[in-house]
Formats: structure tokens, sequence, C-alpha cells
């Protein structure tokens, strides 16, 4: 998989010799495991790599501010495919309690999303049906569960009878948030954090009628604690089960506390990517499943312009992006690095030269990451320096210009093409067209940008970065 690119191999070293005791920290949280597992180095790998997961879904939270557009068609493959196939254009046809129609019309949403066309009437459907559905971060999916959950609670039961399964803290505050907006105009309902901390009086009863925590704790809370009975619970949800399986442990407990549930109890999982080992987990948790789908949004090269740039040396390639600076206007850049340490010097070098420039690293904390973006698609800088591993599945559609300072590789020195794709690709959507330009400073990185060339069958020409007349051409 991509994720676990050499890159990521980079910042992890990097990290771990930058501060002993944050790589003490990090060993404590990747013990956890109940199987007794000891932590090993890829132990410690695995669990920088749920938690760059975590951090990378809640990143996309955070900064977005609406639905990610989409003109791919969902698929649907029905469980009993004789029953007729329903899918709504507005909220009025799901005919939800007034009050929830009131939440969704406050939150300022007009008409369903894409998947939510398909999934919300099959998830409010009576009798109640399992689903699984799978679309990228932003299409709605966290609203389409929130919303049948809303559906079929009934306020006035003052116990648990919805209950949704998050990876992370985090991750679970976020959903909280969308359940309280939504569920605004019910005053009565009220919503139970089942994770760690927080700490109830041992016999004691929720009465809220919704909880949301990670796994662990929600299985302590069903079984050794019994805060929660699980046979009253009418609809489970697991959400991002993708970033769920990344960590150890969570599947497991994920499992226990589905199977303590009972065997009307509706079941909803959602992720936002279906490997394998994402198919056979759903499968499990979510028996007779409806399943939903919906592609990414493919990127394309068709309409980039792809160019490279030969240099001896870091300093000459950032000479380089500085004559590209000088030459042409560039509303706003994306530029990759591979280190942590590359990155760093290189915005400090162009902080110098006079340039907006945004950082985006590695040890900041997730929330500070986001402020940098929110910053960055306002416009506030221009440039944004930044590692693979910071960036991935971020989208910042107003960028024109990549350039790829370091060029992507996988962890065994390859070219990584995927990762190409997804770096320069965001910059030719939706008939737009972009500009990609790779600094090539060895035989080594030559040999990188030829093989990415014949694997997308696509002309990477080359740059003189000395002649202004040159680099003014590339933008007609
Ligand atoms: N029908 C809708 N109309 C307008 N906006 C919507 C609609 N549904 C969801 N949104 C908004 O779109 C954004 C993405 O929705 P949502 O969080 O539900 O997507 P998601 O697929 O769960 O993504 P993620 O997994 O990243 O949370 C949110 O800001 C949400 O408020």
């Amino acid at each position: 998989m991509a994720t676990d690119s050499w890159a990521l191999a980079v910042d992890e070293q990097e990290a771990a010799a930058e501060s002993l005791s944050t790589l003490q920290l990090k060993e404590e949280k990747a013990k956890p495991d109940a199987n007794g597992e000891s932590n090993t180095c890829d132990g410690f790998s695995n669990s920088l790599l749920a938690e760059d997961r975590a951090a990378q879904s809640l990143l996309n939270k955070l900064i977005r501010s609406n639905l990610v557009d989409t003109t791919n068609q969902v698929e649907v493959l029905q469980r009993d495919p004789n029953s007729p196939l329903y899918s709504v254009k507005s909220f009025e046809e799901l005919h939800l309690k007034p009050q929830l129609l009131q939440g969704v019309y406050a939150m300022g949403f007009n008409r369903p999303s894409k998947i939510q066309e398909n999934a919300l009437p099959m998830m409010l459907a009576e009798p109640p049906q399992n689903l699984i559905a799978q679309s990228q971060s932003g299409t709605g999916k966290t609203a389409a569960f929130v919303l049948a959950m809303l559906s079929r609670v009934e306020p006035g039961n003052k116990y648990p009878q919805c209950l949704c399964l998050s990876p992370t803290y985090e991750l679970a505050l976020q959903t909280g948030k969308v359940i309280e907006q939504m569920g605004k105009f019910y005053p009565e309902l009220k919503l139970a954090y089942a994770v760690r901390g927080n700490k109830l009086e041992r016999g004691q009863k929720i009465s809220e009628q919704i909880v949301i925590g990670t796994p662990g704790t929600v299985l302590d809370w069903c079984s050794k604690l019994k805060f929660i009975d699980p046979k009253k619970i009418k609809v489970f949800v697991l959400d991002e089960a993708d970033v769920m399986i990344a960590t150890q442990g969570h599947q497991d407990q994920s499992i226990r506390i589905q199977r303590m549930l009972p065997r009307d109890c509706q079941m909803l999982l959602f992720s936002a990517t279906f490997e394998d080992s994402v198919w056979k987990f759903a499968q499990k948790v979510v028996p007779d499943p409806n399943i939903i789908k919906l592609k990414r949004e493919e990127e394309t090269l068709d309409t980039i312009k792809q160019y490279y740039v030969l240099c001896n040396s870091r300093d000459e390639k950032f000479r380089a992006l500085c004559n590209i600076y000088g030459a042409i206007t560039i509303a706003q850049a994306m530029v990759f690095c591979h280190t942590r340490k590359t990155a760093g010097w290189l915005a400090a070098e162009l902080s110098k030269e006079g340039h907006q420039v945004a950082l985006l690293s590695g040890e900041m904390m997730v929330e500070q990451r986001a402020a940098v973006i929110e910053r960055f698609r306002e416009g506030k800088e221009k440039v944004l320096v930044t590692t693979n591993v910071c960036a991935r599945g971020i989208d910042v559609e107003q960028v024109s210009v990549v350039i790829n300072f370091d060029l992507p590789v996988d962890k065994d020195g390859n070219p990584d093409n995927e990762t190409y794709l997804h770096r320069i690709g965001r910059t030719g959507r939706f008939g737009k067209r972009g500009l990609a330009i790779n600094m090539v400073d060895s035989k080594h990185s030559m040999n990188i940008l030829n093989r990415i060339q014949e694997h997308f069958s696509k002309k990477i020409n080359r740059l003189d970065t000395d002649d202004l007349d040159e680099i003014e051409k590339i933008t007609n």
C-alpha cells in the first residue's frame, strides 16, 4: 500500500531520532492490545500507520467545508435483488420526523448527496436493513448514518438505543458534533461518549439514547461494566472501518460487541476505502448486507502539463524553484518534499526570499495542520511546502501548480506512481488545467522520472529554468 511509503519511514526515523520521549510515549500507545503481542519494530510502525490514518481522517473532517463533488454513479448491490430500488432526490421524500427535517435544513443541506440518495431510503426502510457503504471522505456518509440513528431513536426511552463505533476519541467527537447539530430540535435527546477517560460510577446505567465511542471502552461498557444493555440496541454503526482495522485490537473488539447485539439490530458499516481486509471485516460484522459503493473521482494527467528540471544539488533545486517563481505568476502552489527536514529547510529558504510560505509538517498536531491548510485555502499563503505523509488525501482545489521537489518513491525506492498521480492529478480536475514540475537531481531520480513517464505514457518535457522566456511559455 502506498501509505507505508519511503517518506513515512524516513519521517518515522526522524521523529524517533528527534525525541526519545515522544518515542516512549508512542510505544506506550502501541502496547494496549489484549492479545499480548510484543511491541516489535513492526508493531511500532503499524501503530504509527494507524495513527496516521486516523489523523488524516480527522484532518479531512476539520478542513472540510462542504460535500466533495463527484460525477460518478453509485453502485448498489441489494440483498434481495427483486425488491424495488428506491432512491430519493429530496429529504421530504424520506418522510422524516419534522424535528429532524428541520435539523437537516438548519445544517444547510438542500438535497441528499449522491450516496445519500440511495443509502437513506435503504437505511430508513421497514423492516430495517443492514448496509455496507463505501465512498471517499466528504461524500456524506456521516450525515447519512446520523440521520438513520436519529430517525430510529425514541427520545422518550431513557437508555442507549444507538451505538456508534469510531476509531479514535477525536473522530468520535466529530461525529458527536454532527449528531448534536442534526438533533438540535430534539432537546430531550442525549449523547454519551464511551471513550477512555470518561469514568462512570460502577453499577450505573446510562440514560443517554445514543452512545458513541471507541471499541475498547464500548466493549467494557457493554460487558464488564454493564453501563449499556446491548440487547436494547436498535442501530449499530461502525464508522471508518478502514481506519478501524488499522489499529490492532479494534477489529476483535468490534466483532465482540457486534455479537452481543440482538439479531434484529440494524448494522451499518462505512468505509472510505474497500481493500480486501476491510471487506472481510465488513462481512463479519454486517450480516445480509445491502452494499453501496461510490467510486472515487478519477484523477487524470490528461489536462496537466508536466515538466522536469535538471539540477545537481538541493541548492540548485531551490534556485530553479526561485527562477520559476520569478518568471511566472503562480496563484497557489504545493511543493512536495521527501522528509520533514527538507520541507522545513525549503520553507525557511523560500520565506527568506520573501514568499508567503506555509509549512505542513509531521510533528504538528492535527489541529495545527488543519489551521495551516485553512489559511492556505483562504489564500493567506501562496506556497504550501509539505511532505507526502502530511498531504495525503487533502484536496485544495485552487492549487494550479504542483512541484515535486523530490519525486515520490515507495519504501523500496521504486517510483510511487499512485502518489504521483494523486499529487498532481488534483490540479487538473473538473476541466481545470494544471502544471506539474519535477526536480531531478541525480541519475537515480532521472530513472524514477523515466519510469513514471512510461507508466502513464505521458511525456514529461524538460524545462530549462535558466531561460526565463522558456519558463514563461509553459503557462501559455
Ligand atoms: N446532503 C448534503 N448537502 C450538503 N452538505 C452535506 C450533505 N451531506 C453532508 N454534507 C456536508 O458535507 C461534508 C461531508 O459530509 P460527511 O462528513 O457526512 O461526509 P463523510 O463521507 O462522512 O466524510 P468523512 O468520512 O470525511 O466525515 C460535511 O461538511 C457535511 O456537513
